[in-house]
């Protein structure tokens, strides 16, 4: 194998949602089955013996495209050339915990990061942000490195976006596969908002064939919404393998594009588009060529959604303000 590998640097490693992404990344699934890839796994100094026995189990494997693993708890070293970086790592919720209450706690892990990225990562990088509260945590690590184009921060929506997928294809009986366009807008919270009024299901409107306003605004919406608490409740932990599983999906889908006629949900940097206000790192629909994403511009916005875009958006103005407040950006 010749080509040069991938560096990509997985915070969290120890983590759950780590152990549920790593082989899957080793193995080819993040980039593409001729893409060797070197793991750099960064943790906080306790875990480090735990991300030890992860990256034994990685040799074990024997993966053809793994040409290396590094593990480190400075995030200096972790970032150094990373062309790839999941930010995994952070402090997840737990039962009866505010999202907002995390917001302190995650700034001092997310801007040393961003600042680590900002002096030592390949001038190719991209950034996806899991950890929660992730919009808000990726707009710190974003601040913290102004030499790095603001677009290469992204939070993931992916999982709602999968979610709203799978709770659609069971109320209409068709297959995920012929459902697209559908769009997660707003912070990755219970505020989010998942919008069908785009969506085709088989080639038809969505909002359409499900004709049940009463099931979108009472069922739909909150499930998809509140679907992380739900986990939570029922695990007793945060979701992690289908958390790790769309941190692939976000990944692959901005190295390797889009399907024609469909799109995704990511949370990226506002341009103004739709009134969300500028800089905001929020979802939106987008579509990926050529590794760069867009926007999809010209939907039309009708009332139900307006109202409901406005209320995450609100919700992810007043994170920028705290953590303003906080001196995290
Ligand atoms: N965006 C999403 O859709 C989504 C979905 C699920 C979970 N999450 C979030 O992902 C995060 C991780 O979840 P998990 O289940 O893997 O949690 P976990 O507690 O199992 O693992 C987190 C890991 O991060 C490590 N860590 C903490 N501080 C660190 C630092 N400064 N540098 C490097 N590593 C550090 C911990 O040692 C731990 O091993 C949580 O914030 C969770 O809420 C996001
Ligand atoms: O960790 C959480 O708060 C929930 C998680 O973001 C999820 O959507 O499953």
């Amino acid at each position: 194998m010749t080509r040069t590998p991938v560096n990509v640097t997985v915070t969290g490693a120890a983590g759950q949602i780590g152990y549920a992404l790593l082989f899957r990344i080793a193995s080819g699934q993040l980039l593409g089955a001729d893409v060797p890839v070197k793991l750099r796994l960064l943790e906080i100094t306790p875990a480090l013996k735990a991300a030890e026995g992860t990256a034994m189990e990685l040799d074990d494997c024997a993966f053809p495209l793994l040409q290396g693993i590094d593990i480190t708890d400075d995030p200096n070293v972790a970032f150094d050339g990373a062309n790839v970086g999941l930010l995994v790592g952070a402090r997840p919720r737990t039962k009866g915990m505010e999202r907002g209450d995390l917001l302190e706690a995650n700034g001092g892990i997310f801007k040393p990061q961003g600042q680590a990225i900002n002096a030592h990562a390949a001038d190719d990088i991209r950034v996806l942000v899991v950890g929660n509260p992730a919009n808000t945590n990726a707009l710190i690590a974003q601040a913290a490195a102004p030499d790095v184009p603001a677009g290469r921060f992204t939070a993931m929506t992916r999982l709602d976006h999968n979610r709203a997928l799978t709770q659609l294809s069971k109320k209409t009986g068709v297959p995920v596969s012929e459902i697209k366009k559908l769009t997660i807008w707003g912070n990755h919270s219970a505020t989010q908002y998942p919008d069908i009024f785009h969506a085709t299901v088989a080639g038809k409107n969505a909002a359409e064939v499900v004709n049940d306003e009463k099931w979108l605004a009472e069922d739909f919406i909150p499930t998809v919404a509140k679907r992380g608490a739900a986990i939570i409740e029922a695990r007793g932990a945060s979701s992690a393998a289908s958390a790790a599983n769309a941190a692939i999906d976000h990944v692959h889908t901005w190295v390797n594009g889009t399907d024609e006629g469909d799109w995704v949900s990511m949370g990226i940097p506002s341009d103004g588009s739709y009134s969300v206000p500028e800089g905001l790192i929020s979802s939106f629909p987008v579509t990926v060529k050529d590794g760069t994403y867009e926007i999809v511009q010209g939907l039309e916005i009708n009332d139900f959604s307006r109202a409901r875009i406005d209320a995450s958006v609100k919700e992810l103005e007043e994170e920028r303000e705290a953590v303003r407040g906080l001196g995290l950006i």
